[in-house]
C-alpha cells in the first residue's frame, strides 16, 4: 500500500514534469535561444531577428536551424557563443525534464530515489552549445558536455580502418578519426602534461595492431627515451633515439630510405607509393621537438621529409609544446596540414599551432584538445593505459629483431622488402 502510495507520487510528479516540458515552459531552448539573441542586440536595423525554421531532435543533441535577418553576419552570432551557452544553462524553478530523461529507470525498484538521482543528475547538466552557419544558423544544444576521460579500450580497435586513428570523441559521443592516408603528417602542441605524448602512444599503439605488417617507425623521443621505452623491442620499431645525436643518426637513415623509395617510384614512373602498390608506411615520430630546433642537419632533413615523405609513404609526427618559427621551421609546418592541440597559455601560443586562436579557451582538463584538420572540432583525446598498450604489442615484441634493425632502416624502401624481413625473424623466433 505504502509502494503503491509512493509510486503514485512519483508518477504524479513526473508527468507533471513532462507536461511542463512538453508545454515549453521548461524545455523551450527555441524561445531561450531567440531571447538571448535579442538580449545581446542580434536585431537587424528593421527590428528583424532570428526566424525558426527547424527543430530536430538527434542523437545526445537538440539541432535548431534559423534564418538569419538581412544584415547579420553568422560571425556576430559565434562571437555571443558564450551568452548563449550561459544563458542556456541559467538555473530556473522549474526543471527541464523529457521523458527521455527517465529511460534508465528501474520501475521496480526504489522509485523515489531512482527519480531522486534522474532529477539530481538533470541539475548538475551543463548544456553544451555549437553554432554553425551553412546558409542557415545552426544551433546544436547537446545535453552533455565532453566527458573528462574518455579510456582507450579494445573497442575502438574495430571502429577504425586500415590508417585510421581514433584521436577523439567530439559533443554528442562522436568519435573523431584521423586517417594517415588521406593527412599525411601532423603537428601536435599544448602545455606540458596535457596529453601530447599518450596522443602519441595511441597513435603507435594503434598502428601496430591494425597495420603490423605495413607500418615502421623512427622514434625520437627527446624527453630521455622513457615514453617509448616500452615500444623499443617491437618489431615494427627500426630505431628509439635518446638525444640529438642518435636523432640526427635515425633521420639520416629515413632520408636514405626516402632516397631510394623516391629513386624507385621515378624509375617506374609511378606518382606516388599508392599508385606503386606500396602498402608500407613509415612513421618518424619526435617528442618534444623542440630540442632539436637548433641543429641545422636535423632541420633539413626534417624538412626534406615534411616536403618528399608524403608520396613516398613516410609519416611525420612532430610533438612539441609550441612551435615557434624558431622550433619548426615553416616549411614543415606548411606541409604538416593537421594539428592536435592541447591547452596553451596564452592566443599567441595558440596561433603557433593552430594558425589561430582557440587553444587558449580550452579547459584545464587532460587529454581535452582542438583537432584541425580541415575544420576544428573540439575532442577528448582517448586515456591509454600502459598495461593496455603492453597488451596490444606484445604479440609483436621480438628481441632479435633489434639486432638486425641497424641493417634495415639503411635499406630502401623497395616494394615489399622491409617487412619480409620481419617475418622471417618472427618465424625463427617463435615469440609472436
Ligand atoms: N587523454 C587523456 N585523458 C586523461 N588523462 C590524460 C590524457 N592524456 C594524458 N593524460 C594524463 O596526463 C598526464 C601527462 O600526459 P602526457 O605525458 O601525455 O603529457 P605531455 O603533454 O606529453 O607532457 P610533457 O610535455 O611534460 O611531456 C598522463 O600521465 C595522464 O595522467
Amino acid at each position: 500500500m505504502f509502494v503503491e502510495i509512493l509510486s503514485s507520487a512519483a508518477m504524479g510528479s513526473l508527468l507533471g514534469y513532462t507536461y511542463i516540458y512538453q508545454a515549453g515552459l521548461g524545455g523551450n531552448d527555441k524561445k531561450k535561444i531567440e531571447n538571448i539573441a535579442k538580449n545581446c542586440g542580434l536585431v537587424a536595423k528593421d527590428g528583424k531577428t532570428i526566424r525558426i525554421h527547424r527543430r530536430s531532435k538527434k542523437d545526445g543533441y537538440t539541432e535548431y536551424v534559423f534564418q538569419i535577418p538581412q544584415g547579420l553576419s553568422a560571425k556576430e552570432f559565434r562571437n555571443k557563443l558564450d551568452h548563449f551557452q550561459d544563458g542556456l544553462n541559467i538555473k530556473k524553478s522549474v526543471l527541464d525534464l523529457a521523458l527521455s530523461d527517465f529511460k534508465e529507470v528501474n520501475w521496480r525498484g526504489d522509485l523515489l530515489s531512482e527519480i531522486r538521482a534522474v532529477i539530481e543528475k538533470r541539475q548538475k547538466l551543463r548544456k553544451t552549445v555549437e553554432v554553425e552557419f551553412d546558409g542557415m544558423l545552426k544551433f546544436r544544444v547537446y545535453n552533455e558536455g565532453l566527458p573528462e576521460l574518455f579510456e582507450y579500450t579494445e573497442e575502438l580497435f574495430d571502429k577504425v580502418k586500415t590508417w585510421e586513428i581514433p584521436i577523439g570523441v567530439a559533443l554528442g559521443g562522436r568519435l573523431i578519426k584521423h586517417d594517415f592516408d588521406k593527412l599525411a603528417h601532423m603537428i601536435i602542441g599544448g602545455t606540458t602534461d596535457f596529453g601530447k605524448s599518450n596522443a602519441l602512444k595511441v597513435i603507435i599503439t594503434t598502428l601496430i595492431h591494425k597495420q603490423p605488417k605495413h607500418v615502421s617507425f623512427s622514434l625520437i623521443d627527446l624527453k630521455g627515451g622513457l615514453s617509448f621505452s616500452r615500444y623499443k623491442n617491437v618489431k615494427q620499431v627500426d630505431r628509439v633515439a635518446k638525444n640529438s645525436k642518435e636523432a640526427l643518426e635515425a633521420l639520416e637513415a629515413v632520408q636514405l630510405r626516402l632516397n631510394k623509395t623516391m629513386e624507385y617510384l621515378e624509375a617506374n614512373g609511378y606518382e606516388d607509393v599508392k599508385e606503386a602498390g606500396i602498402k608500407d608506411r613509415h612513421f618518424i615520430v619526435i617528442d618534444e621537438a623542440a630540442d632539436i630546433a637548433d641543429n641545422d642537419k636535423c632541420q633539413e632533413i626534417l624538412k626534406d621529409i615534411a616536403r618528399r615523405g608524403r608520396a613516398a609513404g613516410f609519416r611525420l609526427l612532430y610533438a612539441t609544446q609550441y612551435p615557434t618559427r624558431e622550433t619548426v621551421s615553416s616549411q614543415v609546418k606548411r606541409n604538416c596540414i593537421t594539428r592536435l592541440c592541447f591547452v596553451l597559455d596564452t592566443e599567441i601560443a595558440s596561433r603557433a599551432v593552430l594558425d589561430e586562436g582557440g587553444a587558449e579557451e580550452l579547459p584545464l582538463i587532460q587529454g581535452r584538445a582542438i583537432y584541425k584538420a580541415h575544420k576544428k572540432t573540439v575532442i577528448q583525446t582517448p586515456y591509454i593505459e600502459n598495461k593496455f598498450i603492453e597488451k596490444t604489442i606484445q604479440p609483436h615484441v621480438n628481441i632479435r629483431a633489434k639486432r638486425e634493425s641497424g641493417k634495415r632502416h639503411e635499406q630502401g624502401h623497395t616494394k615489399g622488402t622491409t617487412r619480409r624481413k620481419h617475418t622471417l625473424i618472427v618465424e625463427e623466433t617463435a615469440l609472436s
